[in-house]
């Protein structure tokens, strides 16, 4: 699904205005109409109080509409200005006077922190007091409103996206933003429902559809996209009946130290079940027993070393090479990953250690083949690419780096997002559970087995980290967030990939259902 800037949402609205010879006010009364039929399919006409909140741009408007048709529907409901501009749009005006036809309740204006309402835990707080046109600092008194919606414990829908939330930074205080426990959000979610910072303000969001021209939706390219079950199904590489094991690639897992050979075991397990036809791993001297015992279908070259890597050299021809993983840094070992990468051909995934001596070494990073997939987490990027302001100079920065290097990033967390060509692959699948030890070396393990088999960078590191997550997806079900272990996201990669293949995607419209544990 693409997530559209609020500069392409606000072209969407101009060219469907003009492509279905439609009024901006017509667009806004179908934004409206949604947001009724959504509460209303839930309320059912229930009589609870309803309070909604206008600010006096088009979000306000979209609030107005609204109020018109739950009051000539018989909510219960009352309608507050917030007057916080003289500003007042085109389209809220023309709603403002609409309002007044259907209602002998004037909407009450609130000018400051003596014009608050009460508010009861039992009402309905609808905020539509600032959309995607918010563009400067909100005035103490707007803010003092955000507060006093918290404290009244009320449930609290938002129009659009909750009001104080930009769409292209991070807010500098937490009081700043509506609380709410739903967003109500038109056509597209908004990239600042994806960024660690700024998750903390989303609990769920829903899409509603108000007809943008489907053409326009279709043909714009967007700068990030969220990745569901049929955004990367297309991706999936069927089996041929003929095919054989030299049919699905050969992956080579370089990696292990002592005391960290268990990492290259789950990578090369990974791969394998990701669908490879052949896995070998190299590890130091005393990786060699554990693999082969605990892994039986992998073959495993040696360095000459006891406990670390010093010198990497094998015989076999790789599809694709995933480096790193219980690597340590060592001289020695960065030696041999320097040797390594000047002479590597093969596709290559680098992670942990891997990252953390190019980090070290920047000199390095000119021997980066083109689509070279990186997959650092949070800390690994900092050191990586430098310290960022927020989220925002943190993606910036990551694209720059992605382009002069001419690489793929992996920024991992919740919402992985693989950033490539100038472009954000924002994954949709996984869990808190995934916070244990060994799951990035699984997700190392996975996208290599795809790249071995043949699937490009791009789609490995989307379809790896949606199957990376989908499993632990399944898996908690079993296992709870606790006890999940990264074999257990190994074991349920089968079932990840069945998955596909069943049973309708999760709305995408809606953050996924997951235990009461995660909701906020
Ligand atoms: N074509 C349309 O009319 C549609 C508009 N939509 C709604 O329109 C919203 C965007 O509307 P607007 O662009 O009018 O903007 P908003 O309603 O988000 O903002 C209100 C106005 O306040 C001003 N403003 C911004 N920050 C301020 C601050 N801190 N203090 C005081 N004033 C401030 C802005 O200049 C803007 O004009 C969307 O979020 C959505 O809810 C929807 O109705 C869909 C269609
Ligand atoms: N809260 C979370 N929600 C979703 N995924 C997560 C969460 N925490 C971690 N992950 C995922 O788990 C993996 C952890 O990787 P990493 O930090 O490298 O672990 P390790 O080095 O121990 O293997 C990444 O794929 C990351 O996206
Ligand atoms: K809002």
């Amino acid at each position: 699904m693409k997530i559209f800037s609020k500069e392409q949402i606000y072209e969407g609205d101009r060219f469907t205005i003009k492509k279905q010879n439609i009024s901006s006010s017509e667009l806004m009364e179908r934004a409206g109409i949604s947001l009724f039929n959504w509460l209303d399919a839930r309320l059912q006409g229930a009589p609870v109080p309803i309070l909604i909140f206008c600010g006096i741009g088009n979000n306000g408007g979209d609030g107005l509409v609204l109020a018109r048709h739950l009051i000539s529907h018989g909510y219960n409901v009352k309608t507050f200005i917030v007057d916080f501009s003289d500003k007042r749009s085109k389209d809220f005006l023309i709603n403002y006077e609409r309002l007044k036809e259907t209602t002998k309740d004037w909407p009450v204006s609130i000018h400051s922190v003596d014009d608050f309402p009460e508010i009861s835990s039992q009402d309905i707080i609808i905020d539509a007091i600032f959309g995607v046109g918010l563009n400067r600092p909100i005035s103490d008194w707007v803010i003092a409103l955000f507060k006093h919606f918290k404290a009244s414990k009320a449930l609290t829908v938002s129009v659009d996206i909750p009001s104080g939330l930009y769409t292209d930074k991070t807010p500098k205080h937490e009081d700043d933003v509506v609380t709410s426990n739903l967003i109500l959000s038109f056509q597209t979610p908004k990239l600042v429902f994806f960024l660690p910072e700024t998750d903390k303000y989303i609990d769920q969001w829903e899409i509603l559809n108000i007809d943008i021209d489907a053409t326009y939706l279709e043909t714009t390219e967007t700068e990030a996209e969220v990745l569901g079950k049929y955004d990367v199904l297309p991706m999936y590489k069927q089996r041929d009946k003929f095919s054989h094991k030299g049919s699905y690639g050969h992956a080579l897992i370089i990696g292990g130290s002592y005391g960290k050979i268990g990492a290259v075991q789950l990578s090369s397990r990974s791969a394998l079940l990701s669908g490879v036809g052949l896995i070998t791993a190299f590890v130091p001297k005393c990786g060699y027993i554990p693999l082969q015992t605990a892994l039986p279908e992998a073959m495993v070259i040696t360095d000459a070393d006891k406990k670390l890597i010093t010198d990497i050299v094998f015989d076999i021809i790789p599809d694709a090479v995933g480096i790193g993983i219980g690597l340590g840094t060592d001289e020695k070992t960065v030696k041999a990953f320097e040797s390594f990468l000047k002479n590597n051909t093969a596709p290559l995934v680098i992670d942990a250690d891997g990252l953390n001596i190019l980090s070290k070494n920047k000199a390095l990073l000119k021997y980066l083949k083109e689509d070279t997939i990186l997959t650092p987490h949070p800390k690994e990027l900092k050191r990586l690419i430098g310290d960022w302001e927020d989220d925002f100079d943190k993606l910036s920065k990551t694209k720059a780096f992605v382009k002069k290097h001419k690489v793929l990033v992996i920024i991992k967390g919740a919402n992985s997002i693989s950033v490539y060509q100038d472009k954000l692959y924002i994954n949709s699948t996984g869990n808190p559970g995934l916070a244990t030890g060994g799951t990035g070396d699984v997700l190392t393990g996975i996208i290599t087995g795809l790249r071995a088999q043949g699937y490009t960078a791009l789609e490995s590191a989307c379809f790896g980290t949606y199957l990376h997550g989908k499993s632990a997806d399944l898996a908690i079900e079993f296992k709870g967030y606790q006890s999940l272990i990264a074999s257990d996201v190994i074991s349920y990669l089968g079932q990840a990939y069945l998955d596909l293949f069943k049973q309708a995607d999760t709305p995408l419209s809606e953050k996924e259902q997951k235990p009461e544990e995660v909701k906020k």
